[in-house]
């Protein structure tokens, strides 16, 4: 467990702290290219090509597709308590989506004759990626597919890596069925974000994709930006728990090895001013990391040693500023008092208040999405939401009051700006409407 003063760091030091794992993107640029151009000339054989080196041997175009049957047997696959918590989890996230829907139409009169609004619409398609390879994500079905099923998109499919007989996650399979999904395809990585954004004879171009993966496939959504809306940069985990002198130490160490657990490319910090609590959590960390097997401990041992950790600032103020620079994915506030500080923190995918809601609530059943900004970007992206599947359309209209309001700004504007048909339009529409009205007053 890593150990560190912020007041120490060189700014080489800081700099690697908040670009979080080394994510190795440039060497996974290479394969994902060459698999692109093979799916993009070649279609499913090259699809099947990569699936087949990859994930799944025995894929054919004949079996891409889950069937009825793999649904049923997934339906009784899974334990009644694990179908239970999948339909909890279903049950609140739907709630908290349904809430965020906006009017579809909004218009306003801003000036007499003059209206301004929107019209929202759903995506035609969506794509949604469900990652496979550390750890199985029923969670992130729901947290895509219920909001694109609230948004009304009129397709949905899903990619998912299948493991290498080609089954499918049973509990993913009862969460697609439990949110409304059924297309779902055996793909994973580069080959499941290419086959969505190219389109093959068997997986259809989709307008929008979303959703976490690894390397991979966030290098093919590299190069795929501008062939389809790629969706959020939502990569390795990461989180900071904010603690002062009033923390429990034992419930900040539970909830830094949360997020540490995902991968050895998880980035996890406690920030802290009271370096009593930073030094005990670390203490407790370790006690905890004991109750984990191996392989998630090794997780944990590495990113909390390399990319995550404690760091110890001088004041809460310093935590607060350092917080907002990061922009972490998840963060906890576990400080006396976690709702006074809600206005101070500016850039978080998401933020979780007090001792009774630890990281996990929030990415299985509160209902708030868990699919988040990662590497920084919660400073310009979102949490997925409805809105991920959402569009808006400006809407405006003018009365012949309204018109004859905004009529000289307009054609004032174009002839500066050097469009003579934008001008022209203004000016030929009033000529022809004092005439009319000219007709009708005789
Ligand atoms: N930001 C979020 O909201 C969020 C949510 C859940 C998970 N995550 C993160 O998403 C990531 C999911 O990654 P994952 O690996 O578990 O699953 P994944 O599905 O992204 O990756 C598995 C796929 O990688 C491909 N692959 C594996 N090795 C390859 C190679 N050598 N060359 C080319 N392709 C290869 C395979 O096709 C496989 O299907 C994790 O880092 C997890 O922490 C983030
Ligand atoms: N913490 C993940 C997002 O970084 C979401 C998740 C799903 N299952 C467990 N955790
Ligand atoms: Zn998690």
């Amino acid at each position: 467990m890593r150990i560190l003063r912020l007041a120490e760091l060189s700014a080489n030091e800081l700099s690697a702290l908040k670009r979080r794992a080394e994510v190795d993107i440039e060497q996974a640029l290479s394969v994902a290219g060459e698999a692109i151009a093979k799916i993009r000339q070649h279609g499913d054989e090259g699809v099947l090509e990569y699936a087949r080196k990859f994930d799944f041997p025995g894929a054919e175009t004949g079996n891409l597709k889950v069937t009825e049957a793999e649904f049923a047997f997934a339906r009784e696959a899974i334990a009644p308590e694990l179908k239970a918590a999948i339909a909890h989890a279903c049950a609140n996230i739907r709630e908290v989506h349904q809430r965020q829907l906006p009017e579809e139409i909004q218009l306003g009169e801003i000036a007499p004759g003059v209206f301004a609004g929107e019209k929202v619409s759903p995506i035609a398609s969506a794509g949604l990626y469900v990652p496979r390879g550390k750890g199985a994500f029923p969670s992130v079905m729901l947290m895509l597919a219920v909001p694109a099923v609230v948004a009304g998109v009129k397709r949905i499919i899903v990619c998912t890596p299948p493991g290498k007989d080609g089954s499918v996650e049973p509990a993913s399979l009862v969460a697609a069925e439990m949110a409304g999904v059924s297309e779902i395809y055996k793909l994973g990585g580069i080959q499941a974000i290419a086959a969505m954004a190219l389109g093959t004879e068997t997986v259809p171009k989709i307008d929008k994709i979303t959703g976490p993966c690894n390397v991979y496939g966030s290098a093919a959504k590299r190069l795929l930006y501008g062939t389809t809306n790629v969706g959020l940069p939502a990569g390795p985990s990461e989180s900071i728990i904010l603690a002062d002198e009033t923390t429990d130490p034992r419930l900040a160490a539970l909830d830094l090895l949360v997020e540490a657990e995902h991968g050895p490319d998880s980035a996890a910090l406690l920030v802290t001013h009271s370096e009593a609590v930073g030094l005990k959590a670390a203490e407790n960390a370790s006690e905890y990391l004991k109750q984990l097997p191996e392989w998630r401990r090794q997780f944990c041992s590495t990113g909390l040693s390399t990319h995550g950790g404690i760091l110890l600032t001088e004041s809460l103020q310093q935590s607060i500023d350092f917080v907002n620079e990061y922009a972490p994915e998840h963060m906890e506030i576990l400080t006396a008092d976690p709702m006074s500080l809600l206005g101070a923190i500016q850039h978080a995918g998401e933020i979780l208040l007090g001792p009774y809601t630890p990281i996990p609530t929030a990415n299985y059943c509160i209902g708030v999405n868990a699919i988040l900004p990662t590497g920084g970007f919660a400073r310009s992206y979102s949490a997925v939401s409805v809105h991920e599947f959402l569009k808006r359309a400006s809407l405006g209209y003018l009365t012949r009051e309204g018109f004859d309001r905004l009529k000289h700004t307009t054609q004032t504007l174009a002839d500066y700006e050097g469009f003579p048909a934008h001008a022209m339009a203004i000016r030929e529409r009033d000529a022809w409407l004092q005439t009319r009205d000219r007709a009708q007053s005789k």
